[in-house]
Order: structure tokens, then C-alpha cells, then sequence
């Protein structure tokens, strides 16, 4: 097999899994809506004017619709105080059409995410970044799991089936990625490393993984030679860098053309976690709806 086609097996295809699990959420949708008059809704609260939250919140709303849920907008100018967001929060939680409630992160400087976060009803937080949702995760209970680390483990199940036993190292360790993933992984049986901005011998650590999940936000730091032949390697980075001709493109945090040489297994960026990400909310506010109505949830949409 020469190189080209290596690459392209190793290649894990988010868009395309994104698509199936929407497929599985709308079919879902449909029935409730068939059987029992029930309609998910999901708002989407955007505070400024940043033009990358712009294209992801246009994306959730266009993809809430195709699905068959309801999309409920909200954006608020860069000015909004703390009060008035959570007043919003409030009245979010208190409407029986919204099953899911989302807060497009990093808000304004002048707002207390923490306090904001807290304002979420944890049965509507969609994201999962509700400190009860944190605990109920932390302590392997049933939780609302955040949406990208929910993601990459449905592709790493579907790529590897079980996950028992094998080494895992997350390099990242944010509230909204590297820490839900290591817990998932924990407890889908891996032996679990957490590196970080302070680990010594980064390269040496992920050349243990079997599994390498990387969210850091440095284009292209992990080097092909890092990667353990076969491993699987979930790249969650998104990076704008400069390309030729003035112009931007997105790259990750793993040197995709080297590493998919050694690798069992990659997602690409763009095409990889992203994608799956978006699915995933679409697929918690289903869940989050079912449970609020106390119906049957989906198969394999959770964790
Ligand atoms: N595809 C998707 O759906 C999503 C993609 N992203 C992308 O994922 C990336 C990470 O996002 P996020 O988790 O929010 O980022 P944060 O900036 O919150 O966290 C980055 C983490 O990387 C660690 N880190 C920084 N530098 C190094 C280094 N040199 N060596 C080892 N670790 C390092 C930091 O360590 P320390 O804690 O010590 O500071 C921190 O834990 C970004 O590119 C973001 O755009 C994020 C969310 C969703
Ligand atoms: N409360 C909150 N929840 C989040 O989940 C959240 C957030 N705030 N703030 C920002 C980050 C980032 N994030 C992404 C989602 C989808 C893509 C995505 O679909 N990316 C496409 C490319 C999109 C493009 O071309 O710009 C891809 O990777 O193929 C990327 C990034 C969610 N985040």
C-alpha cells in the first residue's frame, strides 16, 4: 500500500458521522412529534458580535431546523449586563418549549461565566458545563455530558468498539474539553493521562497512547514521531492560520500528514470533531427533552 492510500484509511470521517447521528436524532424527532405532539427546542444565546461564534451559532440554528427541533435565537449586544443575561437564563428555564439552553462561549469580559454557567437549569444544559452535570459525570452518574468530548468518544466506540484497558492520554485539561473527556474515558475503562502546559516529555507521554486526544489550541504541535504506530488519534484543535494567497485555513493541533502515516487512525480538521460537536448538542437536547417529558431516551446517543 503506498503512502497516499495509508493516509486516506486512517482518515475517520466526522462529517460523515455527524450526518448519521443526525439522521438518528431527526427519525427520533419525527416520532416524538408523531406519537406524543412533542416538539425539542433549543436556544442559542450569543452575547457580542465574534465573527467565528457567528458561523457556529448560524451552523446549530440551520441544523436545529433540519432536524425537526425548534431553534430559538438570542443575540445580545457586547454591552448586555450580567443582570440581563441572567434574566434571559431565567425566563429561558421557565419555558416549557425550550428543552435546551446554550451559552456561546467566551462571553464579554465584564460577565461572570461561572455565575452564568450556575443560571442554567441542569436539566437544560445542553453543554454540560452545569456544576452538577460536572459532579454527576466526575461521580459516573447520568449526566448531560458536553458536547465535544460526547463526540469524540462516540467515534472512538464506533472505531474500536471496546475501550477497556487501553492508554489513553488527553493533552488539554479545560472544563469544556480535556476534563469531560478524561472522565469519559475513565470510565469506559482506559487507563487515563491528563498532560498539560507544566507535563515533562510531552513527546514521550503520547508515544505511550493507544488512544491520543489533543485540545490545546497550537496549530500543529504534535509531531508525527509522537504517535504510537496504530494508535488512534482524535485532533480536537481549531486553528486559523495564514495559507497562501493572503487567504485562512483551518489546521489542528496534530501534524495530520505525518501522524496519519503511523496512525491506526485520525480526525481531520476541518471534517473531524467539529462536526460531531454540533451533532451532539442536537443530540443532548433530545435527550434532554425526553427525560423532562419522562419518555424513553434514544439508544447510542449518550454516553
Ligand atoms: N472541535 C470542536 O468542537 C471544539 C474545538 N475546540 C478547540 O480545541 C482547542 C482547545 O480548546 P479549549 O480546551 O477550549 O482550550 P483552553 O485554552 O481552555 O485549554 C487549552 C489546554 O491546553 C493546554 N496547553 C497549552 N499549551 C500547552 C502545551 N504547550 N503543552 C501542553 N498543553 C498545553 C493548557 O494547559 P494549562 O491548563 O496548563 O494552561 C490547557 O489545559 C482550541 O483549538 C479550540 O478552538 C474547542 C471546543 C470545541
Ligand atoms: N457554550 C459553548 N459550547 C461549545 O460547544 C462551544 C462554545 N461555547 N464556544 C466555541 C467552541 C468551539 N466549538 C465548535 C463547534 C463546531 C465547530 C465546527 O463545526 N467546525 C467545522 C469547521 C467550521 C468552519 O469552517 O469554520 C469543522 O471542524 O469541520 C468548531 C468549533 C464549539 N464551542
Amino acid at each position: 500500500m503506498n503512502i497516499r492510500e495509508t493516509t486516506l484509511s486512517a482518515r475517520i470521517d466526522g462529517k460523515a458521522f455527524a450526518a448519521d447521528v443526525r439522521t438518528h436524532v431527526a427519525d427520533h424527532v419525527a416520532e416524538l412529534n408523531s406519537e406524543h405532539g412533542i416538539t425539542p427546542g433549543l436556544a442559542v444565546v450569543l452575547v457580542g458580535e465574534d465573527p467565528a461564534s457567528e458561523v457556529y451559532v448560524r451552523n446549530k440554528a440551520r441544523q436545529t431546523r433540519e432536524t425537526g427541533m425548534t431553534g430559538f435565537e438570542h443575540k445580545l449586544s457586547a454591552e448586555t449586563s450580567q443582570a440581563d443575561l441572567l434574566a434571559l437564563l431565567a425566563r429561558l428555564n421557565a419555558d416549557p418549549a425550550v428543552h435546551g439552553i446554550l451559552v456561546q462561549l467566551p462571553l464579554p469580559r465584564h460577565i461572570d461565566t461561572e455565575a452564568v454557567l450556575a443560571a442554567i437549569d441542569p436539566a437544560k444544559d445542553v453543554d454540560g458545563f452545569h456544576i452538577s452535570n460536572v459532579g454527576l459525570l466526575g461521580t459516573g452518574q447520568k449526566a448531560l455530558v458536553p458536547c465535544t468530548p460526547l463526540g469524540c468518544l462516540m467515534m472512538l466506540r464506533d472505531r474500536l468498539g471496546s475501550l477497556k484497558g487501553l492508554n489513553a492520554v488527553v493533552v488539554g485539561r479545560s472544563n469544556i474539553v480535556g476534563r469531560p473527556m478524561a472522565q469519559l474515558l475513565l470510565r469506559d475503562d482506559c487507563t487515563v493521562t491528563v498532560a498539560h502546559r507544566h507535563s515533562r516529555d510531552l513527546a514521550e507521554i503520547c508515544r505511550g497512547a493507544d488512544i491520543l486526544v489533543v485540545a490545546v489550541g497550537r496549530p500543529g504541535m504534535i509531531k508525527g514521531d509522537w504517535i504510537k504506530p496504530g494508535a488512534t488519534v482524535i485532533d480536537v484543535g481549531i486553528n486559523r492560520i495564514e495559507a497562501e494567497g493572503g487567504k485562512t485555513r483551518l489546521v489542528g493541533d496534530v501534524d495530520f500528514d505525518a501522524a496519519a502515516r503511523v496512525a491506526g487512525a485520525i480526525t481531520p480538521v476541518p471534517g473531524g470533531v467539529g462536526p460531531m460537536t454540533i451533532a451532539c448538542l442536537l443530540s443532548n437536547t433530545l435527550t434532554a427533552c425526553c427525560r423532562a417529558h419522562g419518555l424513553p431516551e434514544p439508544d447510542g446517543l449518550t454516553a
